[in-house]
């Protein structure tokens, strides 16, 4: 099993600046200085992690290249470039979009970095240079939409990588699978009207963008019901998610049977994260992995991307990473978790009646995938 594994030096220099989280400090409202919740220390723990561990000598090292005008114009606007472009021109950067996504300086060239990190990486996997691949990139992209970035988000690194090698590679069917516990607006929005990209999203319900995601939001025209929603409740744990797995997301993949596999990848739904209120613990990622290669073997030949987003705790998301990128490469001896018997031992993590009432809302549905 050959994993490809994409990382570069430059997505940690991403400058989000001291936003406070996610305002920038102001006495006058009591907010203080500190980082940004979206910040270079959990992509570079992730990738220290799997260096430490032994587990980059089992992966295939792939480079990442900036994305062109036009591949970036593969999804978004002109005017949304060109804001990027004046912003990245100022002395001290600017903004994606929505007064949360800052970028410092020459920022623009980081987040091209970041797209066609995703492009090569979904590239190598559909040339078969490697059987799967995880681009460790930054800054994150699922909520980015053709018009404009927000949610932390400049381009979208997975959409545009998605019509990317649909355009270089004749790749036709594409399904999507987004386990960020954000919702993926961004990648939902740009193929809203493909009947030839299914998109799935796993999240919180209504975390964020703010009333977003719901299991009414199906797609439009030719494209209706290839946007799958699944809003899970806060709390949802382990036995939510892999029963959203088992009654949606497998069935939809099954019924949709994709050429290629692509992950919308955030650690944010797990237990410790500070902007959701999941409760994953590395093994739930394990087993989600492992549910997708065995679906990439039954459709796609293995072929499985994933395009790294959220995930804000720099202590546990890191072994959540790992995981993923552990099972991608077959590993049979995984690193061992030390939280996972404090995060995964807490009551509630398995399926709860209140979880399964929103798969049953959504489970009709996908018969409307061809
Ligand atoms: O991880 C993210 C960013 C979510 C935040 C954006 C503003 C408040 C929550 N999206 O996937
Ligand atoms: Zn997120």
């Amino acid at each position: 099993m050959a994993t490809g594994y994409l990382y570069h030096e430059l997505f940690g220099w991403h400058d989000t600046g001291t936003n406070a989280g996610l305002f920038p400090a102001d006495h006058r409202a009591g907010i203080q200085p500190f980082q940004h919740f979206e910040n270079a220390e959990t992509k570079r723990r992730i990738h220290e992690l799997v260096v430490v561990s032994g587990v980059i000598d089992r992966l295939t090292r792939l480079e990442p290249r900036k994305a062109t005008d036009e591949e970036i114009l593969l999804v978004h606007t002109e005017e949304h470039l060109a804001r990027i472009e004046a912003g990245s021109e100022q002395p001290k950067g600017g903004d994606s979009g929505d007064g949360l996504s800052p970028f410092g300086p020459g920022g623009i060239e980081i987040g091209r970095l970041a797209a066609g990190g995703m492009i090569e990486a979904t590239a190598a996997v559909v040339e078969g240079r490697v059987d799967n691949a995880y681009a460790l990139i930054r800054p994150p992209g699922h909520h980015a939409e053709p018009d404009t970035g927000m949610g932390f988000c400049m381009f979208g690194n997975l959409a545009i990588a998605a019509r990317a090698v649909r355009r270089t590679h004749g790749v036709e069917r594409i399904a999507v699978l987004d386990w960020d516990v954000h919702h993926g607006n961004g990648t939902q929005k740009t193929f809203w009207e493909d009947p030839d990209t299914l998109t799935i999203s796993l999240h919180q319900d209504r975390v964020f963008p703010p009333d977003s995601g719901h299991v009414t939001e199906r797609g439009a025209g030719a494209g209706l019901g290839y946007a799958v929603n699944v809003p899970l409740p806060p709390g949802t744990g382990t036995g939510g998610y892999l029963s959203a797995f088992d009654r949606v997301v497998a069935p939809a993949i099954d019924r949709f049977r994709p050429d290629l596999i692509l992950v919308a990848s955030g650690f944010d739904a797990n237990a410790t994260d500070p902007l959701s209120r999941q409760a994953l613990t590395s093994s739930s990622y394990r087993a989600m992995t492992e549910r997708l290669l065995d679906l990439a073997a039954t459709h796609c030949d293995g072929r499985l991307a994933m395009s790294h987003e959220g995930g804000y705790n720099p202590v546990y998301v890191p072994f959540c990473g790992l995981a993923v990128i552990e099972a991608l490469a077959g590993v049979t001896d995984p690193l061992s978790d030390p939280y996972e018997p404090i995060f995964g031992g807490m009551a509630g993590l398995d399926l709860q009646p209140h979880q399964t009432a929103v798969l049953d809302r959504v489970v009709p549905l996908l018969d409307d995938i061809h």
